[in-house]
């Protein structure tokens, strides 16, 4: 009888490889001696040792041939949450997953490495210090979010330690860093607009914005630790970088950085909230008139004006982790990579 030659643990695949958190994981990987497959529906860039493979993670066939000797899957794939479309977001991050499970498991795939959020758990009111036990929220966000727990809950329930299927969920919060396509951009589109003048509620509000470098170090680390009998099978890591800082201060670094005014008069929460929950019912039903896309929706201004920073000791314990980057270093780090976005550029 042939002996099914066993994968090498090595050969990996990235699916959502040509995104922001998923190229710094191929390259990184590159790094560390790992021979990468990159499956995306787009290719962003070229990097040897790496082989792309364009398709969609909803169909089963073309993951396929991109997960042939592969032993070990990681998958950061998701439609922009900005995009806010529930259809896209059910039909990617739902369905899509379970067709990315059914095919890992089809292909002999022993880990699989799913990258979730730390919002799963955030419903817009106060989180300070949330460890990995609270409940899924019930009131998500918004849909992304929704989508978000759904993939958890299919991906940790599919583990299986007597198959030899092994799962894992990392949950980073607020990921930046160069190349990052929302929060910097956003943030110099809303100022060079004059929009950023303006801080919502006392300022005081603690989040956890994280280093990609360090949510990088996180996935790697549980899928170096991810083994049958290991505690982590199944089970969700929250990766921050280790250091709340208030929303407000994080934002002006970052604008002082790229030469624009930090904000500096303060408005009431409930008030901007409740102006963005208006402006939001009003594009939507205008929709079919008019396309806007409004700066501050209910769930940013909700992330701006609310504390939400997570525990990573259950990491630190279970996987060893540790942040790699500062968030003084990645603040300048980020800065530095976005010449294009300097006031007057
Ligand atoms: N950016 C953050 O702050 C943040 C925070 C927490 C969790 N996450 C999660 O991290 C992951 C990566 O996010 P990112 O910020 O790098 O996003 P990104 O948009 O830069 O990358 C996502 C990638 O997925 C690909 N993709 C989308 N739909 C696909 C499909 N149907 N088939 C194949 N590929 C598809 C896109 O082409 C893109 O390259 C996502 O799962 C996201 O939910 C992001
Ligand atoms: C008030 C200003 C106009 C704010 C401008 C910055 C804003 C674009 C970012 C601030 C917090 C960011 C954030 C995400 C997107 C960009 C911001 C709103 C996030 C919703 C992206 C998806 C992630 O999964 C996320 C939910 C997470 O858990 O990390 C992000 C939360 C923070």
């Amino acid at each position: 009888m042939a002996t099914r030659i066993r994968p090498s643990s090595k050969r990996c695949a990235v699916i959502g490889g040509s995104g922001f958190l998923g190229r710094h994981l191929v390259e990184k990987l590159v790094d560390r001696g790992y021979s990468v497959s990159v499956f995306d529906i787009r290719q962003s860039y070229e990097l040897p040792g790496v082989s792309f493979h364009q398709g969609d993670l909803c169909d089963k066939q073309a993951l396929l041939s991109a997960l042939e000797d592969v032993s070990l899957v990681f998958h950061c794939a998701s439609p922009a949450p900005a995009s806010d479309d529930r259809l896209l977001f059910e039909r990617v991050n739902i369905k899509g997953t379970q067709t990315v499970i059914q095919a890992c498991i089809d292909a002999g795939v022993q880990k699989l490495v799913l990258t979730s959020s730390a919002s799963v758990v955030f419903e817009g009111t106060d989180v300070k210090n949330g460890k990995e036990d609270l409940p899924y929220a019930k009131r998500p966000i918004d849909y992304y979010t929704q989508t978000k727990i759904e993939q958890e809950k299919l991906v940790l329930k599919a583990c299986d330690q007597q198959k030899g299927f092994l799962t894992v969920a990392i949950r980073p919060h607020g990921i930046f860093g160069p190349r990052d396509p929302q929060l910097v951009p956003t943030l110099v589109d809303a100022a060079r607009q004059g929009k950023m003048k303006f801080i919502i509620g006392d300022g005081t509000n603690l989040v956890d914005f994280t280093y990609v470098e360090n949510v990088v170090h996180g996935h790697i680390l549980a899928a170096e630790c991810l083994r049958a009998d290991s505690p982590i099978c199944g089970k969700p890591y929250h990766i921050t970088n280790d250091e709340p800082v208030r929303f407000w201060d994080f934002m002006s670094e970052i604008l002082v950085g790229l030469g624009y005014a930090a904000p500096r008069f303060h408005l009431p929460y409930g008030l901007v909230y409740g102006i963005a929950l208006l402006l939001w019912l009003l594009t939507w039903i205008l929709r079919p008139f008019m396309s806007f896309k409004p700066t501050f929706t209910p769930m940013r201004v909700a992330l701006a004006g609310t504390y939400h920073y997570y525990s990573c000791e259950r990491a630190k314990e279970h996987l060893g982790y540790k942040p790699v980057v500062s968030l003084k270093e990645g603040i300048k780090r980020t800065v530095e990579s976005y010449p294009q976005l300097r006031r007057g550029a």
